[in-house]
């Protein structure tokens, strides 16, 4: 398929008007099984989409100027987040964690960037400013590493961390964003205070992962606009 599917680019349509002053345009969307897991036990990854689903992601990916993923999405999956395409990553954290990303032996991201020609945009980390030295070394080798770090502005500090987020990224051009997850990403995106979340779309597997799984919670309900179901397995 060379043109994303109607039915996403339809979804979508909106996206092409200009994004509000304070935050791109934001798709949550993920994978979860019917009892609404979407990790196993002790967060083992899982393939719970199946092929269309999959395909849909990866159009997904194409049509946003960023993908999120949390530093515990990140340092788990060690994910690609790639497709036909490349693509810059942004993600969140108030640690040092995220940090860690830069080790080389679970960062595809920078090595596909690493590669060149196309093969993965820079990844983005984003972070607070922490007053341990340990944190400016860790900023360092991420950023040799290949990263760029962006540390989120003082002036943003009273907003929540959401909020500021995606301030943040606005002002660096990102018009639309794409939130893969995880758990608490999608618990944290779900309760922001304010609106900000345009689009949901949930794959449902027709599986049960059981009581030891991932899940998130759905802390407030904020937005009114019709949920998306991807059903077909
Ligand atoms: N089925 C699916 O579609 C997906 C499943 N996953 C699964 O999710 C699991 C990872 O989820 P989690 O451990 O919950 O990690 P996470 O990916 O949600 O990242 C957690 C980190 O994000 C940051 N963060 C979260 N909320 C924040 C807030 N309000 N303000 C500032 N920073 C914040 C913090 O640094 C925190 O340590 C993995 O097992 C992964 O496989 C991840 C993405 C999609
Ligand atoms: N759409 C979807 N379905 C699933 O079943 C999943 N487990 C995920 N996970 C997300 O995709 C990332 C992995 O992406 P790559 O294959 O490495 O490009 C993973 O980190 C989650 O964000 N998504």
């Amino acid at each position: 398929m060379t043109a994303a599917p109607e039915y996403l680019t339809s979804l979508l349509a909106s996206y092409a008007r200009e994004p509000p002053k304070t935050r791109p345009f934001v798709t949550l969307t993920f994978a979860q099984s019917l009892d609404g897991k979407i990790a196993g036990t002790a967060g083992k990854q899982l393939a719970l989409s199946g092929h269309e689903s999959l395909v849909m992601t990866h159009w997904l990916r194409t049509l946003h100027d960023a993908i999120l993923v949390g530093s515990g999405t990140a340092l788990n999956d060690d994910p690609q987040l790639n497709s036909a395409l490349a693509f810059t990553l942004a993600f969140l954290s108030t640690s040092k964690r995220a940090l860690d990303y830069g080790c080389p032996q679970r960062a595809k991201l920078l090595r596909n960037y690493a590669l060149g020609s196309g093969a993965g945009r820079q990844p983005w980390v984003v972070s607070r400013r922490d007053a341990d030295p340990e944190w400016e070394t860790r900023r360092q080798a991420l950023e040799k590493a290949g990263a760029r770090v962006l540390v989120l502005p003082a002036e943003l500090e009273s907003r929540s961390s959401i909020a500021a987020l995606l301030s943040l990224l606005r002002t660096e051009g990102i018009r639309s964003l794409m939130v893969e997850g995880g758990a608490q990403i999608i618990t944290a995106f779900f309760g922001a205070s304010d609106t900000c979340v345009d689009t949901v779309l949930i794959t449902t597997a027709p599986v049960l992962i059981g009581a030891s799984g991932v899940s998130y919670k759905v802390p407030e309900v904020r937005f009114t606009s019709p949920l998306f179901f991807f059903s077909p397995h």
